[in-house]
């Protein structure tokens, strides 16, 4: 039976005053595929922030492998095991691929710096090519990849992604998603993501959660979710 790595129980969070999220209960299991979809606004990048600690929580509480880490700051859930890849990355363009992998490894020493940035260059053979370019010259892919690398590079026990999909033509989506399957199939690896690109992300995805508007309106069987009505409605222009 899959164990959950992460859950989340009635939570209520947003920024200040300004309220997001409205009991939304949430969990991921590990070596599986959690994806978070929904329309523009609904709070799917808020629960990310909610999860990792960047977000005003008002109630509820989330639990990583069975701890309550709900009040604990970033830096400290970055150390049990959690990495946030956010929206727009954050690779240092002027930097070439390898400086930009040993900076996201800068608290391991030499030895295990080395033995990672081997790990990640079998797992992302394409970055051996351009080890020594910059990664300003990557195609969009490449640099999706490069930021993932970099944010396996502490090993992390769960990886947080938000839309890293966005922008990218449609063969290139597929190969970043591929790629996102491949790392939980032969490495294990638990990835939450939240995508615009939302029916090829359930398609590869173990569970599925659809966020409206703050509050959870489906969660379970991804492939399910591709017919769920307000689904269709909100992907698909169907209106029934
Ligand atoms: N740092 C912030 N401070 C205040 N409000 C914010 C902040 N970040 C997001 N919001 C607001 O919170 C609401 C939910 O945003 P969120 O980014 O979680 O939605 P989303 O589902 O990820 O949307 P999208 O698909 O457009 O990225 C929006 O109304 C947004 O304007």
């Amino acid at each position: 039976m899959s164990k959950k790595i992460i859950e989340v129980k009635n939570l209520y969070a947003g920024y200040g005053k300004f309220k997001v999220l409205f009991n939304v209960n949430f969990s991921a299991n590990s070596g599986e595929i959690t994806v978070i979809v929904g329309p523009n606004g609904a709070g799917k990048t808020t629960l990310l922030n909610s999860i990792m600690g960047i977000a005003t929580i008002y109630s509820g509480s989330i639990k990583f492998e069975d701890m309550d880490v709900t009040k604990l700051p970033v830096y400290r859930k970055s150390r049990m095991g959690l990495a946030y890849l956010p929206q727009y990355g954050n690779i240092a363009a002027g930097l070439t691929v390898e400086e930009n992998l040993r900076i996201s490894g800068y608290l391991l020493n030499q030895d295990e710096m080395d033995g990672r940035i081997s790990d990640i260059l079998e797992m992302f053979p394409k970055l051996k090519e351009f080890l020594k370019r910059k990664a300003g010259t990557l195609s969009g892919g490449e640099r999706r990849m490069l930021a993932i690398g970099m944010a396996l590079m502490r090993k992390p026990k769960v990886l947080l992604l938000d839309e890293i999909t966005t922008d990218l033509a449609p063969l290139v989506v597929n190969q970043v998603l591929s790629k996102l399957a491949e790392l939980r199939d032969s490495f294990g690896q638990t990835i939450v993501i939240v995508e615009q690109n939302a029916k090829k992300a359930l398609e590869l995805g173990d569970k599925g959660y659809l966020l409206v508007s703050g509050e959870v309106r489906y969660e379970g069987d991804p492939r399910e979710l591709l017919s769920h009505p307000q689904f269709s409605r909100l992907y698909l222009g169907i209106l029934r």
